[in-house]
């Protein structure tokens, strides 16, 4: 039997309701060990939460599911409570002296929906990338995983390579005895069909990877030329000091905005020149190791000229200070002028780069496939030199049904499941 779990399921500090969640067979009885007296399941009341001494803690809502009817799948109970961090310490103070009780680690409830069969693993690592969704892209994207798009084309490549893989195996079987019946057009276009498939969602895992960790923006140019004023325009706050001293910037400043749908980390650097100054070097390298990493960078110049770095394709490049200027090309931070210009082309580099749509937003999703396509691939080969091969070809095929297995959850590896869990939030 497994432990009764109990966290705050809302954030940390003072806000209007608090809601804290217990899941496990002792859920309901918790709750009447704090002088509640049960409602109906799925039936909220107002209640007054006591301690041991009884004394009232909160006066709040109590909601309780039954086993098998809940996110986790277990029985589960909610303290809706007014959002105080005194209340939400004592309550979780109260519930942490009964011995069926322990705190839950963060993603515990979650993996017991998991457990429990209520999510695969692929909706979890969607919900917490929709927890942790900033922008509309990301919500969206994560939210069609977490409904099971992903979860069930997955499902559907490994029924029909089960289906290859018993074929195959019907021929090792009988072959001693009678003559099977040529299974290899069948074995070889089912493997063609899902290796297809496979390789249509892998080309558009990039995007959506990149979609769900952001891009990175970086700001690039000489001292002076008006980077910070840029930032500082476009993040609309004083994120960072500007001033007519060059080298004012020296550190990497970051800060992450909203660019219509598209999340982006905007990157300010210290001005690009050669310097005695100690400091001021060590900010040039990162401006430019910044620069390297980045998803895009925009080059700004006061007087045409630009740090002697390579060139990308995709790189932006802005005239600055252009109340100053005859250029009616150029852009100025300090009056606004032409700033919707750079955000819009930013937007147009970074939206070729995050088509909507795909399902592989992460690296252990990528990883997966692309294994399960070598498999295929090698399985193939040893489906046409004969029915010889048919074993290892049988083989590779098990082992193509073993990583999709692994990438769904449907067998549990250890290490597998402590990676996705390492990141999730407290009280989910
Ligand atoms: N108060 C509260 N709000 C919440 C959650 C929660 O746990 N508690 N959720 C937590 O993530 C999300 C909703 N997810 C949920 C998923 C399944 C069930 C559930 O009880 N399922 C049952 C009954 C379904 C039904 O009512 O038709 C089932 O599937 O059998 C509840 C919430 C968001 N809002
Ligand atoms: N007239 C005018 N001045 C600007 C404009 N943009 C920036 N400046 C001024 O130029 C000076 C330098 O601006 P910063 O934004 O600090 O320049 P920077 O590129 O960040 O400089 P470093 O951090 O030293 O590399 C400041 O005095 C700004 O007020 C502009 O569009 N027009
Ligand atoms: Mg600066």
């Amino acid at each position: 039997m497994m432990d009764t779990i109990f966290a705050l399921a809302t954030g940390e500090g003072k806000s209007g309701l608090a809601v804290v969640r217990i899941s496990g067979t002792s859920a309901w009885s918790a709750v009447t060990a704090l002088g509640v007296d049960l409602p109906a399941p799925r039936k909220t009341a107002l209640r007054k939460i006591l301690d041991s001494e009884g004394g009232v803690l909160d006066e709040a809502l109590v909601l309780l599911f039954e086993d098998g009817k809940s996110f986790t799948g277990e029985r589960v109970a909610e303290l809706h409570l007014h959002g105080s961090i005194a209340i939400v310490r004592a309550v979780l103070a109260e519930l942490g002296k009964l011995p069926e009780l322990r705190l839950a680690e963060p993603g515990e409830f979650t993996r017991r929906a998991l457990e429990n069969g209520r999510l695969d693993l692929v909706q979890v690592e969607a919900l917490s990338d929709l927890i942790e969704s900033e922008t509309e892209g990301q919500r969206r994207q994560a939210l069609r995983v977490f409904e099971g798009a992903f979860g069930e084309k997955v499902g559907q490549w490994r029924v029909n390579l089960i289906r290859a893989a018993s074929l195959l195996e019907a021929v090792i079987d009988f072959a001693d005895e009678e003559v099977p019946e040529d299974v290899s057009d069948e074995v070889s276009d089912l493997i063609g069909r899902v290796s297809k498939e496979i390789g249509e969602e892998l080309e558009k895992s990039g995007a959506a990877e990149r979609l769900r960790l952001g891009f990175d923006v970086a700001i690039i140019g000489a001292p002076n030329v008006g980077k910070s004023t840029l930032l500082n325009a476009l993040a609309g706050r004083d994120a960072a000091i500007t001033s007519h001293i060059a080298g004012t910037t020296r550190d990497v400043i970051e800060v992450r905005m909203d660019l219509g749908g598209l999340p982006v980390t905007l990157i300010d650097t210290a001005g690009v020149r050669e310097t005695e100054d100690e400091v001021e070097a060590l900010g040039v390298a990162r401006a430019l190791e910044r620069g390297d990493r980045a998803d895009l960078r925009i080059f700004l110049s006061d007087t045409g000229t630009f740090p002697d770095v390579p060139r990308r394709d995709s790189d932006l490049v802005f005239a600055t200070k252009g109340d100053l200027s005859k250029d009616p090309t150029a852009i100025s931070a300090l009056n606004g002028h032409g700033v919707d210009r750079v955000v819009t082309a930013i937007q147009d580099r970074l939206k070729e780069r995050s088509t909507d749509g795909g399902l592989v937003t992460r690296e252990r999703h990528r990883m997966a496939l692309e294994r399960a396509t070598v498999l295929l691939e090698n399985s193939a080969r040893f489906l046409n030199i004969g029915t010889d091969q048919y074993d290892l070809a049988a083989e590779e095929l098990r082992s193509a049904i073993r990583e999709l297995e692994i990438l769904i959850g449907q067998v549990d590896v250890e290490a597998v499941l402590d990676e996705v869990f390492a990141n999730f939030c407290l009280g989910k």
